[in-house]
């Protein structure tokens, strides 16, 4: 589903925020990426997302060779993945229903479908009383609840997640983390980049750490450390 080999990302002089990275997760896999700041997670996101091209290496994620993408396929591409940010980023002037709707609207689905498949997807995220909702309205985990419904509702292969619990208390965090563990149980591949140890501790997936743009281990069933 994802494979990375000898992947580097440099910013300029220096050493590359991403350094001969390699890294494979199966379909159907959870996993988390840790690591201190600064030691390259988000540009690894950013790589994954095709929002930044690697200096070197081969990213090939759900069959697409990403260095060797023309531009006007990119679009398209992204619709293979959902993503999530720490900041939520939802669309503050409309609602819960809308929000989530405006990502299948872009992709040209009939009125037909959105109205099916919206109340659906806001139903596994446990959101289908607040449809009418602003975001100003909602906790911070409820929008978060919102952003994964609109990262769901075209059914992406691959969840991404950069640090989706920051802004997030910790019982909240925990719900948020398993509502990601549901979706992925559901078949989604998942990965998520966080500091969260506890919750990294009390889950026992997969770990990869990064350090200094490296990979420097790679745990099943791992645990959260820094180096
Ligand atoms: N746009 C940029 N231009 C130049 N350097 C950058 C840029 N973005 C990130 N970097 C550098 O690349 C390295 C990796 O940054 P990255 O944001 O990927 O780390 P991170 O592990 O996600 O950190 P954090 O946990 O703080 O979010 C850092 O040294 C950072 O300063």
């Amino acid at each position: 589903m994802i494979d990375l080999v000898d992947v580097s990302k440099s910013y300029g002089p220096g050493l590359p925020a991403v350094n001969h990275a390699n890294l494979h997760v199966d379909k159907g896999e959870f996993v988390f990426v840790v690591g201190s700041s600064g030691s390259g997670k988000s540009t690894l996101i950013k790589l994954l997302m095709k929002e930044l091209d690697s200096t070197g290496g081969t990213i090939t994620v759900s069959g697409e060779r990403l260095e060797k993408m023309k531009h006007r396929r990119v679009a398209k591409y992204r619709r293979k993945l959902g993503v999530v940010f720490q900041d939520f980023r939802l669309l503050k002037d409309r609602n819960v229903y809308e929000n989530v709707a405006f990502a299948q609207r872009v992709i040209g689905r009939p009125t037909r479908v959105i109205r099916k498949r919206v109340p659906e997807v806001l139903q596994e995220v446990g959101l289908a009383g607040k449809y009418k909702a602003y975001p100003d309205e909602l906790s911070g985990g409820e929008q978060q609840r919102v952003a994964l419904a609109r990262a769901l509702v075209n059914r992406p292969d691959i969840l991404l997640a950069d640090e989706p619990t920051g802004n997030l208390d910790p019982k909240t965090s925990e719900e948020i983390m398993t509502l990601m563990e549901q979706i992925n149980d559901r078949g989604t591949t998942v990965l998520v980049v966080t500091h969260n140890k506890d919750i990294v501790n009390a889950m026992r997936k997969r770990v990869v750490t990064m350090h200094n743009g490296k990979i420097i281990s790679d745990e099943k069933e791992g645990g959260y450390h820094e180096a």
